[in-house]
C-alpha cells in the first residue's frame, strides 16, 4: 500500500475532474488506481490530474493527465482550470506555469473567479495531429458517416490541441445528432493512429457555436475544454467565425480566443465539490470529515 494522496473533486463545466496532489513524491498514480476510483460513482470522473513537482526549470509545476479508462492525455482544458483554482486556493498565487504533455502552458485565476488557460499553439499538420494518410488540407477531411449518398456527418476539420481532435460541422441542433452511436466508431477510424475526440459543431453566430463532444477514452462528457478549443480555431480557419468565439457546451460557455500570436486562451469556471485522500497504488480512499485541517488541497475557507 503506497502513501496517501490528497484530491479535491472539482468539474470544470460538468467535465468530472479529480486533482491530486502528488508533489514531493517520485510515485505515479497507477492506472488501476485511477480506473477504481472512476468506477465509483462517488469519485467518477472523466480526467484524473496528477500534480507532481516541476521537471523543467521556470516551470511551476508538472501535470500528468490521466483518462478514466488508465490511458493518459495530453491535454485538458477543462482540468487545468480545476488544477488553478485548487492551487490558488492553496497558495493565495493567481498565476502558474504548469508542463504537460503538450508543452509549457501558462494560466491564470481572475479576481471574480474565471480561469483562463494559455492552451498553446493549435497544429493542422496531418502528422502532427496525427492522421493515417496525408491529407494536404485539414480544414476538411476526408471521413464520413451514414449512408455514401446521404451522409449524416462527414467532412469533418482536424487539428490537435496536444491531442487529437476531429471537428464536425452540423446544420441541425447538436441534440439532434446521435453522437453517442457515432462517437465510438470515429474515435477508433483507422485515419486516427492515436484514436481521437470527436465534435460536433453548430455555428449560431460569427462569434458563436454549441458544441458536443465523445471525449476519447471517457465518451460523452458535458464539457471538453481542448475540444472547444480545437473547434473555434477550425471555425475562424474555414471562415466560420472570427477568432474570438464563445464555445458553448453542454455544461456551459467557454470563452475562447485564438490571439495573433497564434496562442489559444480559454476562458471559463471551475468548482470544488469535496476532498479526500486516495492511495495511488490502488485507488483505495476516504473523503475528508469537514474539521479535516487544511490538508487538503484547493480547500477554501477552511483555517
Ligand atoms: N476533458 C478534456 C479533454 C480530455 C481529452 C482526452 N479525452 C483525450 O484527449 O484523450 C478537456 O477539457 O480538454
Amino acid at each position: 500500500m503506497g502513501e496517501q494522496t490528497a484530491f479535491a473533486k472539482m468539474n470544470g463545466l460538468g467535465n468530472e475532474i479529480i486533482v491530486a496532489d502528488m508533489r514531493g513524491r517520485s510515485d505515479r498514480v497507477a492506472p488501476a488506481a485511477a480506473i477504481a476510483l472512476a468506477h465509483d460513482p462517488a469519485t467518477r470522473f472523466d480526467q484524473l490530474m496528477a500534480i507532481h513537482d516541476p521537471k523543467t526549470l521556470d516551470t511551476d509545476y508538472y501535470v500528468e493527465i490521466i483518462n478514466c479508462d488508465g490511458t493518459q492525455a495530453q491535454a485538458c482544458g477543462n482540468g487545468m482550470r480545476c488544477v488553478v483554482q485548487a492551487l490558488a486556493a492553496e497558495t493565495g498565487r493567481n498565476s502558474f506555469t504548469f508542463e504537460t504533455l503538450a508543452g509549457i502552458l501558462t494560466a491564470e485565476e481572475h479576481a471574480g473567479g474565471l480561469i483562463s488557460v494559455d492552451m498553446g499553439k493549435p497544429r493542422f499538420g496531418w502528422q502532427e495531429i496525427p492522421l493515417a494518410e496525408e491529407f494536404h488540407d485539414t480544414r476538411r477531411i476526408e471521413l464520413q458517416v451514414g449512408p455514401i449518398d446521404d451522409p449524416v456527418l462527414h467532412s469533418p476539420s482536424a487539428a490537435s490541441m496536444g491531442n487529437p481532435h476531429a471537428i464536425f460541422w452540423v446544420d441541425r441542433d447538436v441534440w439532434s445528432y446521435e453522437l453517442e452511436k457515432f462517437g465510438p466508431l470515429l474515435e477508433n477510424h483507422p485515419i486516427f493512429p492515436e484514436r481521437a475526440n470527436i465534435s460536433i459543431a453548430q455555428i449560431t453566430a460569427s462569434d458563436a457555436l454549441t458544441l458536443r463532444t465523445w471525449e476519447r477514452s471517457a465518451g460523452l462528457t458535458l464539457a471538453c475544454g481542448s475540444a472547444a478549443c480545437a473547434a473555434a480555431v477550425s471555425a475562424a480557419r474555414t471562415d466560420r467565425t472570427g477568432r474570438n468565439v464563445t464555445v458553448t457546451v453542454p455544461g456551459g460557455p467557454l470563452l475562447i480566443e485564438w490571439r495573433e500570436d497564434d496562442h489559444v486562451l480559454m476562458t471559463g469556471p471551475a468548482e470544488w465539490e469535496f476532498a479526500g485522500s486516495f492511495d495511488p497504488a490502488t485507488g483505495a480512499w476516504m473523503r475528508d470529515a469537514d474539521a479535516a485541517p487544511l490538508n487538503a488541497i484547493g480547500k477554501r475557507g477552511v483555517a
